[in-house]
């Protein structure tokens, strides 16, 4: 439904393009997780892709409907109105009628939990109540793509986990997306694909089952010092390490490797503070990809 060519995009007298020799393809019912450090050049991908600036280099292709609900960084309402006139403000602008107009508006009230704030004048909520009034609004607009620029930055645990499900709702029924935010928990959970912007590059670009797929690992950690011998053991298994302050990661160990460490564990005095085994989050091979910039 959507494709760069070549992007690129410089802001006037700055050192450095904001973005560079973009390609991106995106299709219907597509989530894709937008990551990079600060200063990457999401906010300004997203604002191209938006329409709010113009691409100096390269294209930008829609194949059907260009029609986009954007969830910006910014506050993007009235602060002198009401959330109940503001929802009702931007259902007029979306010219949203009839029962349509009704069940998008409790769909967004409800998924942003706005009911109780309705009356309540916009500029006079908190950020993270701000934070809601934005995404609804955006939610409101009927759209093939949505566009969510840390649409939850300062919002409260509880809060969060409607608005995922209702991003995750979208894409359910066909919409594309695509979500940045620092909170990677939040990108692993809607998003199919990972895109990683490094100094306005792509840096990768892969399926999300692909990134974290059959990747395991076996973290351990003491309160202290990890138990002598245990690197000889590591030796006499075969095992590759990475030393961690107090303890170990070790990657695709097998079943075996695996009991006769826990064997060894086991007999040692001191419990381990931390062992754990799984895949890794997207936000430790975020960290790992990235250098530690996050
Ligand atoms: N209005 C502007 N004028 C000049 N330079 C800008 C402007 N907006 C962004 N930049 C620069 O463009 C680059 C990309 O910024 P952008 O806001 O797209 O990054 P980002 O990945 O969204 O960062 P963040 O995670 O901090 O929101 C940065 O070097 C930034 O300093």
């Amino acid at each position: 439904m959507l494709e760069l060519r070549d992007l690129g995009f410089s802001y006037p007298g700055a050192a450095r393009p904001a973005l560079q020799h973009l390609d991106l393809r995106l299709q219907a019912g597509q989530c894709l997780g937008l990551l990079g450090s600060n200063g990457a050049g999401k906010t300004t991908l997203l604002s191209l892709i938006a329409g709010l600036r113009q691409p100096q280099q390269g294209e930008i292709r829609w194949s059907g409907a260009r029609c986009i609900g954007l969830i910006p960084q910014q506050a993007a309402f009235y602060d002198g109105l009401s959330v109940a006139e503001n929802l009702a403000l931007f259902a007029d602008l979306y010219r949203l009628r009839g029962s349509p107009r009704r069940q998008r508006l409790e769909r967004c009230i409800e998924a942003c939990r706005l009911g109780e704030l309705q009356p309540r004048r916009a500029g006079l909520l908190s950020g993270g109540q701000q934070r809601r009034l934005n995404f609804a609004i955006g939610l409101l607009q009927p759209a093939s793509l949505y566009l969510f620029d840390e649409a939850t930055a300062g919002v409260d645990a509880q809060s969060r986990r409607l608005l995922l499900d209702a991003v995750q709702q979208l894409t359910a029924e066909g919409c594309a997306a695509i979500y940045t935010s620092h909170h990677l928990d939040e990108v692993e959970r809607v998003a199919q694909r990972i895109v990683l912007l490094d100094e306005g590059h792509i840096r990768l670009d892969l399926d999300k089952r692909e990134l974290l797929g059959d990747q395991h690992e076996l973290l351990l950690e003491w309160p202290e010092a990890p138990p002598p011998g245990l690197e000889q053991l590591f030796g006499e298994l075969d095992l590759a390490f990475n030393a961690l302050p107090a303890g170990y990661r070790l990657a695709q160990l097998d079943a075996a490797q695996l009991a006769r460490l826990c064997q060894f564990i086991a007999a040692q005095p001191q419990p381990p503070s931390l062992l754990r085994f799984g895949r890794p989050s997207l936000e430790q091979l975020y960290l790992h990809l990235s250098g530690g910039r996050l």
